[in-house]
């Protein structure tokens, strides 16, 4: 079934101008969250711990910042952009407590509820807008005029108005610009663990590597290496970007295309696929999400493999090579 898409006509900035908005956590979501709210005309304080390192970033930037139990006892909304792996003690500790009936709690992904790790009294909205985007550039975007899409879901609809006060909240940040689209909590949180996984974070870094690797070992040099896997992904997926996969094969030569409609799929192969099929089983059985949490209890195998991440040479050759292109970004 086609999802509903809603736009900036279909949202009305008033449901959420006349609340006070708590935005708990200051990193990649927070950050864009509470100042593009603020630059909406939105009354928004960041709730963070006394000895948070974001708090100079957020005072900075001349918002208000008070704790989380603060944030949460003064707003009427309340939206949790903090870790998803400590997301339901800081409920338990700093936001039920100050939780009062007609309130809204919200979130950037469906984890937690979606795992049953947060109850939320039955007097509580619970809505969530997730950007489909890292938070620097849902930030990024928003300055710019534009926005990212987002996906908004209710769980808990106890005013009556839990959908309109999330699509408003859109709004705020941008996503109505681009479109946003009407989920749940369950489809958000399995496709964008999904995602994460097995395509944008997980897979793209892996057939970069594995590219990268195989060149190498083979003899060629690892710039040669670099520019042809990693660097050039950048060039393709704004071509995928701008006009879809046809757009791309239009653009790249016809050996290319010939090449990569042959080869792409021996690489990607029905073996691949029954991995992926096995990735979202482990979502959708909640088996990703209690490795997960046991795992970030000490970060133990999480800590080694970001070191093996860190320490591939691919790493090392290119931040030489983009010494040399100080237009790129960091
Ligand atoms: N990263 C992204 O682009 C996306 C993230 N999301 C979701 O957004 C949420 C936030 O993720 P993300 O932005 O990556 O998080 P980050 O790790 O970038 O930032 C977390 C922020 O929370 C602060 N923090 C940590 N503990 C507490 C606490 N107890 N109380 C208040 N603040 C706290 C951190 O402060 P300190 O500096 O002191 O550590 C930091 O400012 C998650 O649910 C995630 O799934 C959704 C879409 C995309
Ligand atoms: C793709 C990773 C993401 O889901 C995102 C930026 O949307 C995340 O959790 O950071
Ligand atoms: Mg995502
Ligand atoms: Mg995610």
């Amino acid at each position: 079934m086609a999802a509903e898409v809603f736009y900036d006509s279909d949202a009305d900035l008033a449901l959420i101008s006349d609340k006070s908005v708590a935005v708990l956590g200051y990193g990649s979501q927070g950050h864009a969250h509470a100042l593009s709210l603020r630059d909406s005309g939105i009354e928004v304080r960041v709730g963070l711990p006394e000895n948070s390192k974001s708090r100079a970033k957020a005072e900075d930037e001349g918002l208000t910042v008070t704790t989380p139990a603060q944030a949460c006892e003064w707003a009427d909304v309340i939206m949790v952009l903090t870790p998803d792996t400590t997301q339901a003690k800081l409920f338990e500790k700093d936001i039920a407590p100050h939780l009062k009936s007609g309130d809204t709690l919200m979130f950037g992904h469906g984890f937690n509820i979606r795992y049953g790790l947060i109850s939320v009294p039955s007097d509580v909205d619970v809505s969530m807008v997730a950007p489909k985007s890292p938070g620097h550039l849902v930030r990024r975007q928003y300055v710019d005029g534009k926005g990212v899409p987002c996906l908004v879901a209710v769980e808990q609809d106890s005013s009556g108005q839990a959908f309109e006060t999330a699509l408003a909240y859109a709004k705020a940040i941008g996503g109505t610009r681009a479109g946003v689209l009407k989920t749940t909590f369950t489809e958000e949180t399995e496709t964008d663990l999904f995602g994460e996984q097995v395509v944008l974070c997980g897979g793209i870094t892996e057939l970069i590597r594995a590219g990268f690797d195989t060149l190498v070992e083979a003899g060629y040099s690892p710039e040669a290496a670099y520019f042809e896997c990693l660097h050039e992904t950048k060039l393709i997926v704004d071509m995928l970007y701008e006009g879809g996969l046809g757009n791309m094969w239009s653009s790249v030569s016809d050996t290319a295309e010939y090449g990569g409609v042959t080869r792409g799929p021996r690489v990607i192969s029905q073996a691949s696929r029954e991995e992926m099929r096995k990735a979202l089983a482990e979502i959708q059985d909640g088996r990703f999400a209690k490795e997960w949490v046991a795992e970030a209890e000490n970060y133990e195998q999480f800590n080694k493999l970001r070191a093996q991440q860190r320490e591939h040479g691919i790493e090392k050759v290119g931040a030489e090579l983009r010494q040399m292109m100080p237009w790129v970004k960091k």
